[in-house]
């Protein structure tokens, strides 16, 4: 049920939803609803996309967005204009540590591109459909392809701590269970209402990140596999990573799917990075936990080859 409220300045579109049914004895049935936060229109994301096109002379067909520990990519984009986070109108905040919390436009590798220095994990309150909702203000600034990069716990031990893994598929333990950006109202515009992803992960893009990882010497330290991602913010127990490995994960985290779901949907091509800030516990002996400083740090001693491996695949498109 939709239910329309007048907020100044506009009529606020609020979906109603019932949750509760309680027949009452002589006096029929109680219905009560609960309220779900309203999403933004297509015009409501044209007007972020218009905000931000009017802070910077860039026009970029390239975004990246940038993972935990991984947002220095950012720092080195030229003649570069960043837009806080804070300053854009009905966009979500950065609260994690090792998130910035800039959109930055400018030059990398000759190309004009926008970086997120910080992305938007559900753990940390935002439904799904908000998580992806830069993809989508992307998509109406012009973008045609998309990286994505994340840091990462492996499952798959013959992986080590510092490889990077090229993401050529996930498993959405969120979408398994039946949460989904493209969960409710599907706008026609964006994309289709049953869109594939079987393809999420462009197998070209990854090529070229094979061939220029070669050219750099990357080879020793470079993976390809498969992406988990579940809801955090804990981190997994043994018993999950056991199960996860199960199904056929090589990597786990808490992000980028979404991003990726959103981003296939509306047609931008994608290309999805993994760096290994760890290995997850599997043995109950372990006398080690996983933490995010360790995510941190490993972020910091491999950014340098991430950023070139970026930079030069970019220079290339
Ligand atoms: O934004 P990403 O996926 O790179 O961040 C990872 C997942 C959690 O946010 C955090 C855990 O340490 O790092
Ligand atoms: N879920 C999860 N996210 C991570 N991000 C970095 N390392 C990890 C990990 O081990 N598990």
């Amino acid at each position: 049920m939709w239910l329309y409220l007048r907020t100044a300045p506009a009529l606020r579109r609020v979906w109603l939803r019932p949750t509760v049914f309680q027949a009452t004895r002589g006096r029929g049935v109680k219905v009560y609803f609960s309220m779900a936060e309203a999403r933004p229109s297509y015009e409501d994301i044209q007007k972020i996309s218009d905000f931000l096109l009017s802070k910077t002379k860039h026009r970029p067909k390239i975004a990246v967005i940038c993972g935990s520990g991984l947002g220095g990519l950012a720092d080195v984009v030229e003649d570069q204009n960043a837009i806080d986070y804070t300053e854009i109108p009905n966009f979500p905040r950065s609260t994690v540590p090792g998130h910035k919390g800039r959109m930055v436009f400018g030059l990398l590798a000759g190309k004009t591109v926008v970086c997120m220095q910080g992305r938007f994990h559900p753990y940390e309150g935002y439904p799904l459909w908000k998580v992806a909702l830069p993809v989508r203000v992307f998509k109406l600034m012009g973008i045609e392809t998309l990286f994505v990069t994340n840091a990462a716990g492996a499952l798959n031990s013959s992986f080590n701590v510092g490889d990077i893994m090229l993401m050529k598929d996930h498993i959405s333990m969120p979408g398994l269970a039946g949460d989904n950006p493209l969960k409710g109202h599907n706008e026609d515009r964006f994309g289709p209402r049953f869109p594939a992803v079987s393809d999420a992960y462009n197998s070209e893009l990854r090529q070229l990140a094979r061939d220029i990882g070669k050219e750099l010497g990357f080879e020793s330290f470079m993976q390809e596999g498969v992406y988990v991602q579940v809801g955090g913010p804990s981190y997994e127990t043994i018993a999950e990573c056991k199960l996860l490995r199960m199904l056929g994960g090589d990597c786990v985290g808490m992000s980028t799917v979404p991003e990726v779901i959103a981003a296939r949907h509306c047609g931008i091509r994608v290309f999805g990075m993994s760096l290994v800030t760890n290995m997850v516990v599997m043995d109950y002996d372990a006398k080690v936990t996983v933490n995010h400083e360790e995510v941190l740090e490993t972020g910091k001693r491999r950014a340098q080859d991430m950023q070139k491996l970026v930079s030069k695949m970019i220079g290339q498109l």
